[in-house]
């Protein structure tokens, strides 16, 4: 592979006898990976591909799986290359936590943290690019998150709203993505011997406003994909300079991973508690990740406003005979806010905020149509252990279902007519309305596609 002849040159002086292995694995093969989702089923074909798994995750595999496949468009497995995972792991949150994702789109580290948050606590995942939170809404959607809030803001507007709010911050920054030559030649478009400097100053005004967002005792997790000391060690030597209530903890190095260097900063041996990870040490790309704990006595957290119930009387009647007709009295741990004719569950644990452009305030739940409501797909897919009333379909009618077509099943006995949950392999797929023996239709018209059991298979 033509690597820039600066980008050559200057990791053949860092690396030394070093230099001529790493520039080798530029020619080798790509690894491929997937997650698989520990809050939903695993079916009978994801268990014949978890075969080969990543040894520092328990939830990653080797291998490549199906965009179009039931079990991805179901949100039970997510396709993440390999030493992408270690961040998610050396991330992991405890359940219950507020966690914030700062730099979030397409939403791999996100739907990591969710499987270890387990639909408890808050998730606000932010992304500042509108062109880029779309996907990252469509990521969350799948997994079936109940517990997320998506904002569409700049760090500096996040941090006015939410001072120290968060026991866990992550920030996988934007970075000059040497790490990703490999897998993403068309990375190295951008690059130039300048590009590291110039990305390491951004990452600086992030982080910045990343530590103003963090509680007493928490944990800020920086990770990059790139092999840049200016972007790595140096930026993570500047945040101790700066911000001393910061210290590494140690990251356990396995599989290939090792210490950051601190002789490609200003020497601090805590650097050595960072993790780096080089192709031609470890199955996977190249990244960066540190994790700090921030400890300040002198920090005042003030109390946080919690976000109150919204939606018109009408709109109540409707959401509660709704409810009746699905044998649930209530959702929990969220918060009702009609947004127009949406409905919102907003995570019970999620602030008021004033000027916050938001994307995705909580669960869509679904659409008030004149007289009725309508549940929506993200609901659906949200709906493992809410015991809303489901009928099993096969993969046959999945691909029907997928395609917009009306089917016919075996009415379940004492079936009313009514809205269902359609569940395919174990995994919500999307709701259908029960018309006698007819399914009617709801997945969503802008996600259908012709489907064959070949364009489909994991
Ligand atoms: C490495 S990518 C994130 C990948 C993502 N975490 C994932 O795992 O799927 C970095 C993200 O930072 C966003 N970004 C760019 N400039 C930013 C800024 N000034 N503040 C916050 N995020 C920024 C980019 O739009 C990009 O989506």
């Amino acid at each position: 592979m033509k690597l820039p002849a600066a980008f050559e040159a200057k990791y053949r002086d860092l690396l030394g006898d070093q230099a001529p292995a790493f520039f080798a694995a530029f020619d080798e093969p790509v690894e491929k990976g997937f997650r698989v989702n520990p809050n939903k089923a695993t079916t009978p074909a994801m268990r014949a591909k978890m075969t080969d798994r990543v040894p520092y995750s328990s939830i990653g595999y080797y291998g490549r799986v199906n965009g179009n496949a039931l079990e991805h468009l179901a949100g039970a497995v997510y396709s993440q290359e390999p030493s992408a995972m270690t961040v998610g792991e050396f991330a992991r949150p405890n359940r219950g936590e507020r966690v914030l994702d700062l730099c979030a789109a397409p939403g791999g580290k996100t739907t990591h943290l969710l499987s270890y948050l387990e639909q408890t606590g808050l998730l606000v995942t932010n992304e500042i690019n509108p062109k880029r939170v779309t996907a990252l809404g469509d990521n969350v959607e799948r997994y079936g998150a109940r517990n997320t809030v998506i904002t569409n803001a700049s760090p500096a507007e996040l941090a006015k709203e939410l001072p120290h709010f968060f026991d866990r911050i992550l920030v996988d920054a934007p970075c000059s993505g040497e790490g990703m030559f490999r897998k993403d030649p068309a990375a190295m478009q951008y690059w130039d011997e300048d590009y590291p400097a110039a990305c390491a100053m951004r990452q600086r005004e992030i982080l910045t406003e990343a530590v103003k967002m963090l509680k007493p005792g928490g944990h800020l997790i920086y990770s990059t994909c790139t092999f840049a000391p200016e972007e790595d060690e140096q930026m993570m030597a500047w945040l101790l300079r700066t911000y001393p209530q910061f210290h590494l903890e140690d990251l356990p190095k396995s599989a290939g991973m090792v210490a950051a260097k601190p002789d490609w900063a200003d020497g601090n041996p805590e650097l050595t508690r960072a993790v780096r990870l080089f192709p031609h040490l470890m199955r996977g790309e190249g990244h960066f990740i540190a994790k700090l704990v921030y400890q300040d006595e002198t920090v005042v957290v003030k109390p946080h406003r919690v976000v109150r119930e919204k939606l018109a009387a009408g709109q109540r009647q409707l959401w509660d005979a709704f409810l009746q007709t699905m044998g649930v009295s209530a959702l929990p741990n969220l918060t009702l806010q009609a947004h127009g004719e949406q409905l919102y569950g907003v995570p019970a644990a999620m602030p008021v905020t004033r000027k916050l452009k938001v994307f995705r305030p909580g669960l869509l739940l679904g659409t008030f149509k004149k007289k009725r409501f309508e549940p929506s797909y993200a609901l659906a897919l949200a709906s493992d252990g809410l015991n809303l009333p489901s009928i099993t379909i096969d993969q046959d009618q999945w691909r029907q279902y997928v395609h917009g077509e009306t089917f016919q099943v075996n009415k379940p006995t004492g079936a009313k007519n009514g809205f269902y949950v359609l569940v395919c392999a174990g995994l919500p797929v999307g709701f259908g309305k029960l018309v006698g023996t007819t399914v009617k239709n709801f997945f969503p018209k802008g996600l259908r596609f012709l489907a064959t059991p070949e364009n489909t298979n994991l």
